[in-house]
């Protein structure tokens, strides 16, 4: 997979080349471009706002700015994902969606957001995709788009070093996960639960299926299956 960042802060990206995203990068099983979108300005002052239109608070980022970039790094055959406060909620059905694409170019706004018109017209050419990870809203779309490039190169095969690790996330069965436990099996007089000590392993099965239950009742009931 090949992944795209545009940003007025590329710097902001760095943390994806450490860790477990970067020994998939140096493995050659992700590629990830930086774009710094200023380098795409064309005044002296290298501006990428301006006043938006009808008032309100804010700057908007300007569209023969960002119309250009998005001509250079992002293919006709690419998806372009827009992270704003009013997009379509990412899932973990998103990242298992995602983590099939062949190439994934983000834009990063920042301010009060892009100009509509860049997405309008990037959808007549490519796929676009505008997200939100939450009900809260950010300064900026970086860390939305580490979150979510996260979430969708640790489903691709090898990334993660224990291949069935995601197929026991939360939320892969639609559940919460259940708790975990490692030594010591005391640790300040807070035992692990003795089926986990056990060797049963059908009981253990049982039991996170159990626990995922009833943490997702407590916790997110949304999340239950009609029946539960
Ligand atoms: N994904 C996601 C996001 C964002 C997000 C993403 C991109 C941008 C670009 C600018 N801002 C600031 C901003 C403030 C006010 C109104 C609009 N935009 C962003 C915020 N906030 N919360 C999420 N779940």
């Amino acid at each position: 997979m090949r992944i795209g960042v545009v940003s007025i802060f590329p710097s902001y990206l760095e943390p994806m080349r450490m860790a477990l995203l970067g020994k998939a990068i140096d493995r050659g099983i992700v590629a990830l471009d930086t774009y710094d979108l200023r380098d795409w300005t064309h005044d002296v002052h290298r501006a990428v706002d301006d006043s938006p239109y009808g008032g309100g608070p804010g700057m908007v980022m300007k569209p023969t700015v960002w119309g250009p970039c998005l001509d250079d790094v992002c293919p006709d055959d690419a998806l372009l994902v827009v992270p704003t406060p009013a997009g379509v909620p990412f899932t973990q059905a998103t990242a298992q969606a995602w983590s099939r694409e062949k190439h994934i170019v983000f834009a990063c706004g920042r301010y009060e957001g892009i100009d509509q018109r860049v997405i309008d017209d990037a959808a007549k050419r490519v796929r676009v995709q505008e997200v939100s990870i939450g009900d809260f809203v950010l300064i900026g779309g970086e860390v939305a788009v580490i979150a979510m490039v996260e979430a969708t190169v640790r489903l691709i095969d090898g990334v993660l070093g224990n291949a069935s690790s995601h197929q026991q996330d939360s939320f892969s069965d639609g559940l919460l996960e259940g708790p975990s436990y490692t030594r010591p099996p005391v640790w300040r007089g807070l035992e692990v639960p003795e089926v986990l000590r056990g060797g049963d392993h059908a009981k253990q099965q049982q039991w996170r299926r159990e626990q995922s239950l009833a943490r997702t009742r407590e916790r997110r009931p949304d999340l239950l299956p009609p029946e539960q």
